[in-house]
Order: structure tokens, then C-alpha cells, then sequence
């Protein structure tokens, strides 16, 4: 059986007339725990898009689970960068969780007691359970993010995507949402796009660099020079956990 579950080959994405992918060839086996950095409008969220079947590419070939994308919907979990709905909507954390079953479903079918078992599993990884019947408009943004994680699990998903997971979190919660993943990787892929330059390496099996076009580099290291010819201002690599000279004098070495 192939460990390929995604895979794409030279694959270029125009937007408005603007190249946002150009050539992009990446291939992510089971059990790969992917971090993409890349600078804001470099491209990382339009590789998910391509990669959920939500973006359709100008040229070049997408595999996903071996089948076109679009087409694993059940087999991948989602977690998006921006969820923008209306607080005072009344929907509990329960009710959007179970959303993650939705696939395959039929419209307006009833959520079964498997459903909402797999719903309240979920809230128990995140570690949120006890708020299953809060409503979602009272979450602090840290607890949103979970409760997102939690759909994107509840429909037990072979691949978990996340775009920018920590983006609006407090250190403390960063530290929870990793430690979360570390204990998810050894059951799922991972794919995580962040701007976390300093905390993927001791997490990520691979880090793939995509500003446009796409460089992986096969290892967990993260290095000055990788972050320096990514971005084109100065960025400092601190390493959440580790003293920030004992960092920069390790990647100063580096270079
Ligand atoms: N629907 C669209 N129409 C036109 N341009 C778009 C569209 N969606 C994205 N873009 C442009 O494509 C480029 C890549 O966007 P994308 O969201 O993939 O970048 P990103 O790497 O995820 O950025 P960030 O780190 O800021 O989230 C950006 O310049 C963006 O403005």
C-alpha cells in the first residue's frame, strides 16, 4: 500500500491574474507531522485550498488519498485559519463540533448516538468537554481554536490540516495546542501551516518553506539561513523552552 497520501506535482495557482503558486511539488506521507511556513500572501493557505479540493489549480496534478481532491472529504479533518460567524448566534460548543459529522450525511439527517459519542471524545481530547454546553459566542479565542480542532477530529479523520492554529492564542495555549498535536501525530498526518518559525522544529517531523514556490526541507531543524532566505526582513528564531541567547548562538553557528 502506498504511503503517499498527498501529493502534488508542479502544480501553479493563478488568483486575479497573480501566480500564487508557481511549480509546487510536495509529497506528504502517513504519518508525516508537515509544518509550511512562508511569509503573509506567500501561498499556504491556497496550497490547502488545492489540497481540499476548494481551489482549482491552472496546471499540474493533485493526489489525495489516492483520489482527487474533493473527493476524501470524510478522511480529512480541516481546522481554518478564520471562522467568521455571528456570536450571538445561539449554537453550543456540542452543536458545532458535531458539524464534523456532517460528511456523507444527508441534509437534515439526525445526528446519532455515534455521532455524538465521537462529538464528546473530541471535546475530551481538546480538553473541552465541559464546556460541550456553553455557547460557542462566549469562547475566548483560545477555546474557539479547540473547539474547531475538535470538529475537524470528530469525523476521525486520517489527515488533519490546520491553517495557523495558535494565530490568536496566549503562550500558555500555544504550548496546549502543541502538546495536543504531539499526542495526535502518533495516530494522524499533520499538516500545520504557521508563522511559529521558533516552535515547529522540536514538534515537526519535515518544515516546507512556500513563498510562491516551495522548498522542503527533509529534517525537524529549523535554521537561520532557512528563515533568512524565506522572508525578506530580519526575523529572530526563538525556540519556545530554550533559553533566546542559547537559541541564537546555536543558529548563528548555523551560518
Ligand atoms: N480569492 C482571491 N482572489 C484574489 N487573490 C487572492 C484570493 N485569495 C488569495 N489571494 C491572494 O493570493 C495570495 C496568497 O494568499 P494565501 O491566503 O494563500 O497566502 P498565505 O500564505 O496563507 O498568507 P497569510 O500568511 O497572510 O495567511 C495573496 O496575495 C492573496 O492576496
Amino acid at each position: 500500500m502506498s504511503t503517499e497520501v498527498i501529493q502534488l506535482r508542479e502544480v501553479t495557482v493563478s488568483l486575479a491574474g497573480t501566480r500564487v503558486l508557481d511549480q509546487v511539488s510536495l509529497t506528504v506521507h502517513r504519518g508525516d507531522f508537515l509544518a509550511i511556513i512562508g511569509p503573509n500572501g506567500g501561498g499556504k493557505t491556497t496550497l490547502l485550498r488545492v489540497v481540499l479540493g476548494l481551489q482549482p489549480v491552472d496546471s499540474g496534478r493533485v493526489r489525495v488519498i489516492g483520489a482527487f481532491p474533493g473527493q476524501s472529504a470524510g478522511r480529512i479533518g480541516y481546522v481554518p485559519q478564520r471562522v467568521d460567524f455571528d456570536r450571538d448566534f445561539p449554537v453550543t460548543v456540542m452543536e458545532v463540533v458535531l458539524m464534523g459529522r456532517l460528511s456523507g450525511k444527508r441534509l437534515f439527517s439526525r445526528y446519532s448516538g455515534a455521532d455524538r459519542a465521537a462529538a464528546e471524545e473530541a471535546l475530551e481530547t481538546v480538553g473541552l468537554l465541559e464546556l460541550s454546553r456553553r455557547s460557542v459566542g462566549g469562547l475566548s479565542g483560545g477555546e474557539l481554536q479547540r473547539v474547531l480542532i475538535a470538529r475537524a477530529l470528530c469525523g476521525n479523520p486520517e489527515v488533519l490540516l490546520l491553517d495557523e492554529p495558535t494565530a490568536s492564542v496566549d503562550p500558555g495555549m500555544k504550548t496546549s495546542v502543541y502538546d495536543l498535536l504531539d499526542r495526535l501525530k502518533t495516530s494522524m498526518t499533520i499538516v500545520l501551516v504557521t508563522h511559529d518559525t521558533g516552535a515547529v522544529g522540536r514538534h515537526v517531523s519535515r518544515i516546507a518553506c512556500l513563498n510562491c514556490n516551495m522548498v522542503v526541507h527533509e529534517g525537524d531543524e529549523m535554521t537561520g539561513r532557512m528563515v533568512g532566505d524565506l522572508y525578506p526582513y530580519p526575523v529572530d528564531l526563538i525556540v519556545h523552552g530554550e533559553p533566546r541567547q542559547r537559541i541564537l548562538k546555536k543558529h548563528s553557528s548555523d551560518d
